[in-house]
């Protein structure tokens, strides 16, 4: 799919946020995660930490008990709890096959806002009951379930599916894999140099909060721009993959921990 722009260091410093002196916390942006099960109560921890990496005003979690115990151990700056959001990030960690049902009520009542919303895991197919602007970030098998297509068909034409995907669902989508193709408000955007050793469980937990907080702190982003931030975030999470590697393997929580680094690396 040549029409897909690579998307650029450059472009992606652009989209940063820097703080400003008369910032406040919540000036900066609010991060609303409703992530985790009972099943996998690690994808909270690993979508809040790489919130917080990134750079946000606070990130108000909301989830199933045990999880919500294992997000604050992680992160005692996470608030717990309800609260007034700039954005949503919902859905990684979960199985829209089980949902639990306080945080089904969550998910219904954060859709409801109409606010900024990125779409994961289990909450993929939550996506027709969107109204406010929407980034999905699937996997083949994820997209390959909300269209109904086969993954090895979406695998043999990944940037016509996020394009068609995109036609199709009115939002802005993020399909993720080696090469990372995002649509959405007529933008084409690629991203690649990842290392293959970021091939390992909850690396997209940890994508989510990095472009959660991204959207938080650009709560006015049209389709167009959340194409925009979700290629940015597909470029630090690379970068910051490249960095925890160093040439070899590494854990989520050193890539969500190399992210700092890689956004002053960006911006200097
Ligand atoms: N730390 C956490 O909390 C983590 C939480 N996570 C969360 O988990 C949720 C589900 O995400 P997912 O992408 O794994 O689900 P899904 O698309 O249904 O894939 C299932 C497919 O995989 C296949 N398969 C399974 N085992 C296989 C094997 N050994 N070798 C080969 N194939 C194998 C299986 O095939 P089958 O066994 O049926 O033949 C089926 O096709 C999601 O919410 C995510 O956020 C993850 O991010 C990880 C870290
Ligand atoms: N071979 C690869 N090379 C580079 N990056 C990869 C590769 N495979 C997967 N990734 C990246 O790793 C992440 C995997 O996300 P996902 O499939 O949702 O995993 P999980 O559900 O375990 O968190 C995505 O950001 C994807 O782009």
């Amino acid at each position: 799919m040549s029409d897909f722009l690579p998307w650029t260091e450059d472009d992606a410093a652009r989209r940063i946020r820097i703080p400003e002196p008369d910032d406040d916390k919540y000036t900066r942006g609010v991060l609303g995660i409703i992530t985790g099960s009972e099943q996998y109560p690690g994808a909270a921890v690993l979508g809040v930490e790489a919130a917080l990496r990134t750079g946000v005003g606070m990130v108000r979690y909301l989830g199933g008990e045990r999880a919500g115990d294992l997000v604050l151990q992680r992160r005692p700056e996470a608030v717990l709890g309800n609260g007034r959001v700039q954005a949503w990030l919902i859905g990684s960690g979960t199985d829209a096959a089980h949902p639990e049902p306080r945080s089904a009520g969550w998910v219904d009542a954060a859709l409801a806002q109409n606010l900024p919303t990125v779409l994961d895991g289990g909450a993929i197919e939550r996506v027709r009951d969107t109204g406010g602007p929407t980034v999905i970030t699937p996997h083949y098998r994820e997209l390959g379930r909300v269209l109904g297509v086969d993954p090895a068909e979406i695998a043999s034409d990944a940037g016509g599916w996020a394009r068609r995907a995109s036609d199709a669902l009115g939002v802005t989508v993020l399909l993720k894999g080696s090469r990372t193709y995002v649509c959405g408000g007529g933008i084409e955007l690629s991203v690649t140099g990842a290392p293959a050793w970021t091939a390992t469980a909850g690396a997209g937990d940890a994508l989510g909060g990095i472009l959660g907080a991204l959207v938080a702190t650009h709560a006015d982003s049209d389709a167009a721009e959340l194409a925009r931030l979700a290629a940015t975030a597909a470029l630090i999470h690379g970068l910051a993959a490249e960095r925890a590697s160093g040439g070899g393997p590494f854990t989520i929580l050193d890539l969500a921990a190399a992210v700092p680094a890689t956004i002053a690396q960006l911006l200097r």
